[in-house]
Parts: structure tokens; sequence; C-alpha cells
């Protein structure tokens, strides 16, 4: 069925917590405009965030997604996944809280080590301890996703389909007009 969004709904974590998966489930069955915050920083470089980090480096990457975040949340309301460090800078937090619901979907070691063990996208990741670097990555973040408007605990064992009935659920109470039917 069709909704209209007031607010953006952004939503935060880890690489692997499900922000596409989840964001886009989400989006599919309302209706409304998603966004993937990392596809369209691919796009308007016409390069992949590997390429960019290694020509560019992450500095120039962060800059670059700092400027497409808040490009992405001038427009129409939309439910965004941002990339995995994206939150962690404060100009993006501030940009965020200015038009959108954060939504940090929290999610543990393991699940998180699972799903991304066999990905190569992720430059952060390409190191000789793979797992290590995710867990102090986790270390560092966790306390500042912490800010968010929502804390969404995601459960290992549940389906994509499953999470997103239960977030849906979640942002309703926390703001319940902010997906409203059209
Ligand atoms: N309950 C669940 N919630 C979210 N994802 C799940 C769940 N169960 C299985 N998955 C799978 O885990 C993966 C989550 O990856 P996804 O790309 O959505 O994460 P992400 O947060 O967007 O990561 P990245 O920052 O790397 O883009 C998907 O392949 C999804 O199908
Ligand atoms: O966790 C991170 O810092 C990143 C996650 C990805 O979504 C990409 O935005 C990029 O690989 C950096
Ligand atoms: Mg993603």
């Amino acid at each position: 069925m069709n909704h209209r969004l007031k607010r953006h709904i952004v939503l935060i974590g880890m690489m692997g917590a499900g922000k596409t998966a989840i964001g886009s489930e989400i989006a599919r069955r309302y209706g409304v405009r998603f966004t993937d915050i990392d596809a369209e920083i691919e796009a308007a470089a016409a390069m992949t965030i590997s390429e960019i980090f290694d020509r560019d480096g992450e500095e120039f990457f962060r800059r670059r997604e700092t400027q497409v975040l808040s490009r992405i949340l001038a427009g129409p309301p939309a439910i965004i996944s941002t990339g995995g460090g994206a939150w962690m800078r404060p100009q993006n937090r501030k940009l965020i809280a200015d038009s959108g619901l954060s939504v940090w979907l929290n999610c543990d070691l393991e699940t998180l080590w699972h799903r991304v063990r066999q990905r190569s996208t992720r430059p952060l990741l390409k190191t000789a301890d793979p797992k290590g670097t995710l867990a102090r990555l986790i270390e560092e973040r966790y306390p500042v996703y912490g800010l968010a408007d929502l804390i969404f605990h995601s459960q290992g064992g549940d389906s994509v389909e499953a999470s997103a009935t239960r977030l849906i659920a979640e942002i309703r109470a926390a703001d319940p007009d902010l997906l409203e039917p059209k």
C-alpha cells in the first residue's frame, strides 16, 4: 500500500547490519522511496567505493559521502541507507538530525562476520585480520551509533521480512505520524 513519509528514515550501522536489505524491504512494502548512499556515491563518481579508496583515499571518500548525504537529505523524504562510517562524523549526525529519524540497526559481531566474510567490496575489511578489524570498529563505533534516535536490536535468526515488520512497529511507536497512508 502506498504511504507518505513525513521525514527521512535514516538507517545507520555496521557493514552487514542489514541497512540495504531491511531498508529496501520496508520501502517496497510501503511504496516509499529508498536511497542507498553508498550506491549514490558510486553512481556520482562512476567508480566503486573500493576504487575511490584506492585512488583518492578515505578522507576524499568521506568528503564525498557528506556531500552526497547532504544532497539526498535535501530531497523528498525517503528511507536512506548510509555507509557504515557516515554516522561517525559529527557534521553528518547534525545533517541527519535536522531532517530525519535516525535508526541504528544494532547487530552482534558473529552475525555481522557471517554476513560480510565473503564480500570483497568493503575496503576497510581488506586487512590481514578482517574479523579483528570488524571487532575494533564495533568497539569504536557502537557508543556513537548509540546516539541514534532509535535503536533496533537485530536478532541473528530473524529473516529480513520479520525484521522489517518489527522495525516498522518500533518506528511507529517512536513516531506515529512518520509513515502515513496516502
Ligand atoms: N534479519 C536480517 N536482517 C538483515 N539482513 C539479513 C537478515 N537475515 C539475513 N540477512 C542478509 O544479510 C545481509 C545484510 O547485508 P546488507 O547489505 O543489507 O547490509 P548493510 O548494512 O547494507 O551493509 P553495507 O554497509 O556493507 O552496505 C543481506 O544479504 C541480507 O539478505
Ligand atoms: O564502515 C565503513 O566505514 C564503510 C562502510 C561501507 O558502507 C562504505 O561506505 C565504505 O566501505 C565504508
Ligand atoms: Mg548496504
